[in-house]
């Protein structure tokens, strides 16, 4: 674990000098807080090691459970092997440190600029247009592509939803889809149970119905479901579900959520999900379950597709009721709307047509005033060293226009250091080489890239409250 495999056993980490810090930390600099989920807090931070300095890491730091318990062997023998996980679409898991002071557990992450849950407000709340055709078919399949590798490594993800896709920014691999946060649900029994309530919704809205209904079991199909809210939330802008949250209990009943799927896609029967009978919701609410009249309003009338059209039919193979009958990864890849033009391509973020606007899209707001404890401190942030900001003044790039609502600390990464920062880190992945469709079913390393970069990314906007990721 950490550098060289050695769990480190010192004190805890802190934001302040050198000596201080744990031995595993001394070998990256905290930039700052990028973000705040169920289990903990996410830094960015930049590696000092020559040959990789000034590589961006995503630091997930996650809690104490509420007992104090710390890491128990089992997660850690979860989390070893979620070492050896290796896909170009799936979120490098790059080191594991625990801090046996407090047994608080750090995963060091790959950092990918974007997110789908940033890039769909993008669109939504900022430039007001629909994502292109070619974005979200390179984003669908890449997402599938990382499932089926997880899927196929009997790794069920759980908890996918839009701020758990990440997307990379600027650098060799601009573009690339990586799934986040696999395998971490199961080792923390979540989504259903958080550890600790820290004002973070933990969304159900990409919660399969055999989950809803009471179910117990994690099956790929979960994720497929998941896939399925996701896909039509890229094509609306929407969440495509979007149920009110019931909160009396740890893990309740979520009517609401089923009441919202029920009038898109009608009530599920006996006849075309036999297992239904069998799950415990659907048996102990017969009154509220059982008994209510949906019409069958339809999936057509939530999402902008012909029902005769491609995408359609993969989107409708995704929400099937009975999850022995939902579509698979491997399946949905082989999909017939992949293979119409306009072609999946491995950078997404492209345009689709000669002459499309670049979308800048903004890149992730960092609060540098958070330590690893979490303290908010009000100094200002260390001097970058040299060679690491790719010639900023500070250490990443103030956005000075824009108004701070989150954070006082709060800032975003320029660009121009981006470019810089993703130099060195993304060797081997080849060049690029426009025009040219991703193939299904090879290696990721035999993938080719098909179009050329944008020449440029603008700034950011400002950063705003997020309850619900
Ligand atoms: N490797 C990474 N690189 C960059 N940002 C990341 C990385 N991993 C996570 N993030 C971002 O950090 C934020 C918090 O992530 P985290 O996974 O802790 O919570 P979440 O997905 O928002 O919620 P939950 O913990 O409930 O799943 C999100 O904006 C997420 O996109």
């Amino acid at each position: 674990m950490g550098d060289g495999n050695a769990v480190n056993n010192r004190g805890g980490a802190t934001n302040s000098s050198n000596s201080e810090k744990p031995e595993w930390l001394q070998q990256y600099n905290l930039i700052g807080k990028i973000g705040e989920g169920t289990y903990g807090l996410v830094f960015l931070a930049k590696t000092k090691s020559p040959a990789n300095r000034g590589k961006s890491i995503a630091i997930k730091k996650f809690k104490q459970s509420k007992d104090g318990d710390g890491v128990s062997p089992t997660a850690i023998r979860e989390i070893m092997l979620l070492r050896e996980i290796s896909h170009e679409n799936v979120v490098k898991l790059v080191n594991v440190h625990i801090n046996h002071a407090d047994m608080s557990l750090y995963l060091a992450f790959d950092y990918a600029e974007h997110d789908l849950y940033e890039i769909i407000r993008h669109h939504r709340d900022k430039v007001n247009n629909m994502i292109n055709q070619y974005t979200v078919k390179s984003l669908l399949w890449q997402l599938l592509n990382g499932l089926n590798y997880l899927h196929s490594n009997w790794i069920v993800h759980r908890d996918l939803k839009p701020s758990n896709i990440l997307v990379m920014g600027e650098g060799d691999e601009h573009g690339v889809v990586k799934i986040a946060d696999f395998g971490l649900a199961r080792i923390y029994q979540a989504p259903l149970k958080p550890l600790s309530d820290n004002g973070v919704v933990v969304t159900i809205w990409y919660r399969a119905p055999e989950l809803l209904l009471g179910g117990k079991h994690y099956t790929s199909a979960v994720d497929m479901w998941a896939v399925g809210c996701i896909f039509a939330e890229l094509l609306t802008l929407k969440p495509l579900f979007q149920g009110a949250e019931a909160k009396s209990t740890p893990n309740p009943f979520q009517l609401d959520q089923l009441d919202k799927i029920f009038k898109v896609l009608g009530h599920p029967t006996l006849e075309k999900w036999p297992t239904l009978a069998s799950l415990p919701h659907w048996a102990q609410d017969i009154q509220h379950i059982q008994a209510h009249k949906y019409d069958n309003a339809g999936l057509h009338t939530a999402v902008p597709l012909s029902p005769k059209s491609a995408p359609f039919d993969l989107l409708s193979k995704m929400l099937e009721y009975d999850p022995r009958k939902r579509i698979t990864a491997a399946q949905a890849l082989e999909h017939e709307y992949f293979r119409l033009e306009p072609l999946p391509g491995r950078n997404a973020l492209v345009p689709s047509q000669p002459g499309e606007k670049v979308i800048n899209y903004p890149t992730r707001p960092v609060d540098t005033n958070t330590d690893f404890e979490g303290t908010t401190s009000l100094q200002p942030p260390p001097p970058m060293q040299s060679g690491n900001s790719g010639g900023m003044a500070g250490p990443h790039g103030v956005n000075r226009s824009a108004p701070r609502p989150m954070h006082m600390g709060m800032q975003r990464m320029q660009p121009q250091g981006m470019a810089a920062y993703n130099l060195s880190s993304q060797a081997g992945m080849g060049g690029m080489n426009p025009g040219i469709p991703m193939p299904r079913g090879v290696p990721h390393q035999q993938q080719n890239l098909r179009r050329k970069e944008p020449s440029g990314m603008g700034t950011g906007y400002p950063p705003q409250q997020k309850s619900r990721r």
